[in-house]
C-alpha cells in the first residue's frame, strides 16, 4: 500500500559545489525521496463548510488507507486545527459513510479517472462519492452542492489542487452516468460488498447461509444501546424517565435498551449518574452468563475499556480485578466505574503471563481476548480495510495462549467464560473446542456465535460466547 499522503517535496538542502556536479536525478525518482505530508495546512476554508468538513475527512480517510485507524485518524485532523464541534460532527459523519462504501467508491474512480489519484485526492473522491451515493431516504446534501463544495475543498489544499479539474470531470460525470457506471462498478464483488474479497471469502466459508446478510448488516449504521444499572434504577422507570424526555426506545434485552434515535452520552437521561451505559444488547449477555454471586473472586482478564466489568460489578458484590495489557486503555476502566460508583483493583497486565497473579484462584474468569473485532463493523467500519487475512491466525494463536494461561487461575468448579467479537471461527467456535480438549474442560450451555443481526426488535453486534467449568 502506498504509504505516502503527499505530492509535496520538503526543499532540498542546498548543493554543495562539489555536490552541484552529480549526475541529475530524474525527478520522478526525486519525488520518492522526501515527501512532506502537509497534513497540517490551513486550507482557509470556512469552519462551518462543507468543503472544510470534505477535506479534513478525505484526511482521516487516506490516514486509514495507511493503517491508522479512523477515531486516531480523525482525532489527528481535530488536533491539527481548530474544529467546531459542528465540524467535527460532520468530518466524523462523512468519514464513517466512506468507509462504509470504500470498495464501490475505489471501483467507480477506477472506471473514472484517467490514472490512478493520489492518495488525498482519492481519498476526497471516496468522500463526495459516499455522500451521492447515500443510502439514506433523504440524501445528506443535494448533489450539486457536494461537487461543488468537493472542487472547492480540492482547490483549496496543495496537496489535491492541481487535481481539482478532474476531480470535477470524475462528479459530473458520475452525476450524467450514475446508472451506467453504478451497474460496470458493482459486477466486482469488492464494490458490491464494500469489504475486502478475503473478508468476502471468509464470510463465505464460514456462513455458506448467512454472508450475505451478515455483511449487509455490518454496513448499516449502529444502533444506540444503552444498559440499565441494576443498582440504581428498573427497566421500567428508565423507560418511563425515557419516555418522559421524548425519546423512543425498545427493551432489547434483559438489560438493553435501544433508542429509536442515537444521540450523545451528555443528552442521555441519567447518563452522568450512572443509571445507564452505553452497551451493545450482545455484548450485555456477557456478565449474566459468568453467573457471579456475591463475594466472588473475579477475574476479567482482557477488561478494557470495562463495560463488562462494570455489568459484573452492577449485579454482584464481587471481588473483581480488572486486568489489561494496555495500561492507557485501562484508564477508561478506572473512569467508568468512577461514574457508575463502583470498585474493582485494576491490574495492567499481560494475560498470557503469570507474573502479575498472587496465586489466589479466582472463581470466575471472563476472557474477553484480542480478535479481530469482524463482528463489530457496524461500529468500526474502518476494521475491513485496515485488518490483514493474516492477522486471524495471529490473534487466534495469541487467544489461546491467553486461554491457556487464565485456565491455571480458575479455582475448581469455576467457571471461565471465552468471548470474542469476531465472526470466524478459528478464532471462535474452533478455539474454544481446541481449548476444551486441551484442558479437559466441561462446556456449559452459552450462546456459541450469535451473527450481527439489526433491526428494531433483536439488534446486536457479531459475538462468540463459550463457558467452561473446572472439574470440582
Ligand atoms: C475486546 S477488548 C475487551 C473489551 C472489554 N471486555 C469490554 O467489555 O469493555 C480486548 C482487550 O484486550 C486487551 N489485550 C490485548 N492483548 C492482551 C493481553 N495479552 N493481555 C491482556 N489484555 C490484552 C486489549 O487492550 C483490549 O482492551
Amino acid at each position: 500500500m502506498n504509504k505516502r499522503t503527499t505530492l509535496s517535496l520538503k526543499s532540498p538542502a542546498k548543493a554543495s559545489p562539489a555536490k552541484a556536479a552529480a549526475p541529475k536525478m530524474r525527478a520522478s525518482h526525486a519525488r520518492e525521496l522526501k515527501p512532506a505530508p502537509q497534513t497540517s495546512f490551513q486550507t482557509g476554508l470556512k469552519p462551518d463548510s462543507l468543503a472544510f468538513s470534505l477535506i479534513g475527512a478525505a484526511h482521516a480517510v487516506a490516514q486509514v488507507r495507511t493503517g491508522t485507524n479512523l477515531p486516531q485518524a480523525l482525532a489527528q485532523v481535530w488536533g491539527r486545527q481548530e474544529t467546531l464541534p459542528q465540524a467535527r460532527g460532520a468530518m466524523q459523519d462523512i468519514a464513517y459513510r466512506a468507509m462504509r462504501q470504500l470498495g464501490q467508491s475505489e471501483a467507480l474512480v477506477a472506471l473514472m479517472a484517467p490514472k490512478a489519484p493520489e492518495p488525498l485526492v482519492s481519498a476526497l473522491l471516496s468522500c463526495a462519492l459516499a455522500l451521492m451515493t447515500a443510502p439514506d431516504e433523504t440524501p445528506p446534501y443535494e448533489e450539486f452542492t457536494i461537487v461543488d463544495q468537493t472542487v472547492t475543498a480540492a482547490d483549496a489544499h496543495p496537496d489535491t489542487a492541481r487535481a481539482k479539474g478532474m476531480v470535477n470531470a470524475v462528479l459530473r460525470r458520475f452525476l450524467r452516468e450514475r446508472k451506467a457506471l453504478l451497474d460496470a462498478a458493482l459486477i466486482q464483488p469488492v464494490a458490491k460488498w464494500n469489504y475486502p474479497q478475503w473478508w468476502i471469502d471468509a464470510a463465505k466459508a464460514a456462513w455458506p447461509q448467512d454472508w450475505q446478510g451478515v455483511l449487509a448488516t455490518g454496513n448499516t449504521a449502529p444502533p444506540l444501546t444503552l444498559r440499565i444499572n441494576a443498582r440504581k434504577t428498573t427497566m421500567e422507570q428508565y423507560l418511563a424517565t425515557l419516555d418522559a424526555a421524548g425519546m423512543a426506545a425498545t427493551r432489547i434485552g434483559p438489560y438493553a435498551v435501544r433508542l429509536a434515535k442515537p444521540v450523545g452520552v451528555a443528552l442521555i437521561p441519567g447518563f452522568g449518574d450512572g443509571l445507564v451505559s452505553v452497551q451493545d444488547a450482545g455484548a450485555q449477555l456477557a456478565a449474566p452468563l459468568l453467573d457471579v454471586r456475591d463475594g466472588m473472586r473475579v477475574l476479567d482478564a482482557c477488561a478494557a475499556p470495562g463495560g463488562k466489568t462494570c455489568h459484573i460489578l452492577e449485579l454482584a458484590d464481587a471481588d473483581v480485578t480488572a486486568l489489561d495489557a494496555d495500561a492507557k486503555r485501562l484508564v477508561r476502566v478506572g473512569e467508568n466505574l468512577e461514574r457508575l460508583q463502583l470498585k474493582a483493583a485494576l491490574q495492567p497486565a499481560d494475560a498470557q503471563s503469570a507474573g502479575w497473579w498472587d496465586g489466589q484462584p479466582y472463581d470466575r474468569i471472563l476472557a474477553d481476548v484480542p480478535c479481530t473485532a469482524s463482528g463489530i463493523v457496524r461500529r468500526h467500519p474502518d476494521i475491513r480495510w485496515l485488518r490483514r487475512k493474516g492477522d486471524t491466525l495471529q490473534l487466534a494463536t495469541l487467544s489461546g495462549k491467553i486461554l491457556d494461561n487464565l485456565w491455571q487461575m480458575l479455582a475448581p468448579g469455576g467457571k471461565l467464560l471465552f468471548v470474542t467479537c469476531s465472526l470466524w471461527p478459528q478464532e471462535s467456535e474452533a478455539q474454544a473446542a481446541a481449548f476444551a480438549v486441551r484442558n479437559q474442560a466441561a462446556r456449559l450451555d452459552a450462546p456459541g456465535q450469535l451473527l450481527p443481526a439489526g433491526g428494531a426488535g433483536q439488534d446486536h453486534d457479531g459475538l462468540f460466547y463459550a463457558l467452561f467449568q473446572k472439574n470440582a
